[in-house]
């Protein structure tokens, strides 16, 4: 459904995703490894659309996506969980998802949000940023949702997270493809999320993919080893 040929993208001179190609298919979530500077951000924002790639190409379903903004990638339900969150934190977890609501065409939060993520009903009216890292990138992916999407990218969704809202997240996520069938791209360095969530891999490593497996074949100790210095 989310088709990526051949992309490029820059940071002024700085040549750092380097012809990248992968596709998504419907109810499948592929994960990105790598280690720390590696690309996966910079790739995440060439996908939606606040870098803008300078070569290559991006399809949803058959319709060139490549140059469009980020917000007309919402509209074709493309969702983005940017790493480090980003969501308000002098609005309540209440306005927060109510801000997610304007750019949709829903009148109301949907409850699944809340039978996914309990704990966000619980703390409706906390600031967001009072929240735990945890519970903000609940709350993110819960906002992410608002917005119905097909498609969620979440870049590296469990940084700075405890164990135990590691496991919640990745429980959703497997809930979001199974039940919900949307596609989920997403970028990890914990192996173990990655590997409890995803069915194919792909290594990133200075901006081009150096390996691809799916979850069968894949050789765990040599992911690992791609992700140690
Ligand atoms: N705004 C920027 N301007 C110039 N170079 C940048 C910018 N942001 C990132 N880079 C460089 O691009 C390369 C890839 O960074 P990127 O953030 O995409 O990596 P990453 O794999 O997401 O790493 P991390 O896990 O640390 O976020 C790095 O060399 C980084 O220094």
């Amino acid at each position: 459904m989310l088709q990526i040929k051949n992309l490029h993208a820059y940071y002024g001179e700085s040549h750092i995703i380097k012809g990248v190609s992968l596709e998504l298919n419907k109810k499948e979530t592929v994960c990105i490894l790598g280690r720390n500077g590696m690309g996966k951000t910079t790739f995440m924002k060439a996908v939606i659309g606040l870098l803008k790639p300078k070569e290559g190409q991006i399809f949803l379903e058959n319709e060139d996506i490549t140059m469009f903004e980020p917000f007309e990638k919402v509209k074709r339900k493309i969702a983005y969980v940017p790493q480090g969150r980003e969501i308000f934190p002098y609005l309540t977890v209440q306005e927060n998802l109510e801000v997610a609501l304007e750019a949709s065409n829903k009148k109301v939060i949907p409850d699944f949000i809340f039978e996914l993520f309990p704990v966000l009903k619980d703390m409706l009216n906390r600031k967001g940023g009072n929240l735990s890292g945890g519970q903000q990138q609940q709350l993110a992916i819960a906002r992410a949702l608002v917005s119905d999407p097909k498609i969620i990218l979440l870049d590296e969704p469990t940084e700075g997270i405890q164990p135990s809202i590691i496991e919640e997240i990745a429980k959703v996520l497997n809930i979001l493809k199974k039940e919900k069938g949307i596609s989920i791209l997403l970028t990890e360095q914990v192996l173990n999320f990655a590997l409890e969530t995803s069915d194919r891999f792909y290594i990133i490593e200075k901006g081009q993919f150096v390996h691809e497996t799916t979850k069968e074949q894949a050789d765990v100790q040599k992911l690992k080893a791609f992700l140690t210095f």
